[in-house]
């Protein structure tokens, strides 16, 4: 092949990239596109972390493409169109992509690969942000798995019978044999003002460079298994960003702490790590196969629940969302989520039980929240997490089992040093006193057994 283009979305980065590695090994020359999506981006508010994120890494991006003689074409319009045209203006024979299982994605990528065999040219796409994809892994009757345990069984044994899918996909734009291999040009990354966002304090997070950040977890990683439980302590690897957004590589942190843990160098906590990345492909395959996920609960009689609603119901909402629920570990989860766009896994789940299961609000409302201001917003993790949170998901918790904020605040905050991050005017507060609500907005006995009533439908 002559000409090919390598259409980037999540996998912003120049190494160990399949449909880079797969372009370089079929194509002459190659080019090198990312389309800010109005499809996507025009729905959003001007301060975006991830827009900036995406900026900021494109910027990088482009600079090392530079140095390796070719550029990076950016675009600002709708991805469906705006590949075929490309595509058709450079003249390539071949457009190369990684998959996306996400329901809009793979509608868009349908529409871009007719588009393009139309016009006599190929959409060549390959496995990428996951190590097991679609039916990779499926139980012996060849069904999806929609229990944890299980699928995270079947798939460690698949990954010891096919280690080869832990092999990079190599790029090395600066070696002797690619140089002049991507197309010379300059890049046209647009200014973020000209996109129509603005900067936010993303920058002052410090949570930029992936694989420092990686580099620097595994030095904890060890005690992984423990600290990740605690908000105020620096337990997880906060990576989730760079694996939305592909500018680390999964097969790379998968091989690592493996070999890690072959050594004994990982100890317990390599292990739970990587529980949770698998955790990450499992809700990826529950909305792959399952796409309903997407509105609707993963258990149908779950949709039978009546949530609350109306101008109280809207109040209570507004006050969570807000950190005003009177409940101090819960308003200082959401003061994290809104001041960062990051919110610590213990914290996630408490307060999406506090909203479905204190406050009786649906859990869609909630997860739209978190989609519009979660830096790693992951659909399919995010859905799972939400589902799991109001018990409507698959393996989700018990819809009996009821979070309380108290107890989960004195447990996994024990001298409320998270809170007083968040909350710098309860600092006066005795490690005893923190815990408790002030003001609050609902009474936790009251609402667990409204909760209880409002759930007896799912069982009919
Ligand atoms: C209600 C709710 C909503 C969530 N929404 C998202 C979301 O939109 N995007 C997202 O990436 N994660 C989501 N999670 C999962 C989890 O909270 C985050 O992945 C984690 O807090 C990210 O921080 P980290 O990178 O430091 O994680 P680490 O603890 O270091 O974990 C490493 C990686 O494993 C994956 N992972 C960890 N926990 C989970 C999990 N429970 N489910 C799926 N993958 C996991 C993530 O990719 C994460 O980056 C959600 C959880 C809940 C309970």
């Amino acid at each position: 092949m002559k000409n090919a283009l390598v259409w980037l979305r999540r996998d912003l980065r120049l190494f160990d990239h399949a449909a880079l590695h797969h372009a370089l090994a079929s194509a002459e020359t190659v080019y090198c596109a990312f389309i800010f999506d109005r499809a996507i981006l025009d729905a959003l508010p001007s301060a975006d972390r991830r827009v900036e994120f995406i900026h900021d890494s494109l910027t990088s991006l482009a600079a090392e493409l530079e140095a390796a003689g070719g550029h990076l074409i950016v675009l600002h319009n709708i991805a469906e169109k705006a590949i075929p045209e490309l595509a058709a203006e450079l003249g390539v024979e071949a457009v190369f992509a990684n998959h996306d299982y996400e329901p809009a994605a793979i509608a868009r990528d349908a529409a871009v690969g007719a588009a393009l065999r139309a016009a006599g040219r190929q959409l060549h796409t390959f496995k990428d942000q996951v190590i097991f994809e679609r039916d990779q892994v499926l139980t012996q009757g060849g069904q999806p798995f929609s229990v944890f345990t299980p699928y995270k069984n079947a798939w460690l044994r698949k990954l010891e019978a096919e280690p080869s899918v832990l092999s990079p996909w190599t790029v090395e734009p600066g070696s002797a044999h690619q140089r002049g291999r991507f197309a010379p040009g300059r890049s046209t990354l647009p200014a973020l003002e000209a996109l129509g966002f603005e900067r936010t304090r993303l920058r002052e997070l410090g949570i930029g460079n992936g694989p420092a950040l990686f580099e620097d977890f595994l030095g904890r990683i060890a005690d992984y298994g423990v600290a990740r439980d605690y908000p105020a302590l620096k337990g997880p690897s906060y990576l989730s960003m760079h694996l939305r957004f592909g500018t680390v590589s999964i097969r790379h942190l998968v091989r690592t702490v493996m070999t890690m843990s072959a050594r004994g160098a990982a100890g317990e906590g390599g292990a739970v790590w990587l529980s949770e990345l698998i955790w990450r492909e499992f809700y990826m395959q529950i909305l792959y196969h399952h796409p309903h996920v997407v509105d609707s609960a993963f258990k149908p009689a779950y949709d039978r629940i009546e949530w609350e609603s109306g101008a109280e119901a809207d109040e209570l909402f507004a006050a969570w969302c807000e950190g005003r629920t009177g409940y101090p570990l819960v308003d200082a989860a959401m003061l994290q989520l809104n001041r960062t766009g990051y919110m610590h896994n213990r914290l996630r789940m408490v307060v999406a039980s506090f909203l479905c299961k204190d406050l009786g609000i649906d859990w869609r409302r909630g997860e739209a929240y978190f989609a519009l201001h979660l830096n790693d917003f992951e659909l399919s993790s995010n859905n799972g997490g939400w589902q799991w949170a109001s018990s409507s998901g698959c393996d989700a918790q018990p819809y009996f089992r009821i979070f309380n904020p108290v107890t989960q605040s004195q447990k996994f905050d024990p001298e409320g040093k998270f809170i007083k991050r968040y909350l710098p005017q309860l600092a006066g507060l005795s490690p005893k006193e923190i815990h408790l609500p002030r003001d609050p907005i609902v009474d936790h006995d009251q609402a667990r057994k409204r909760t209880l009533e409002r759930y007896e439908v799912v069982k009919k």
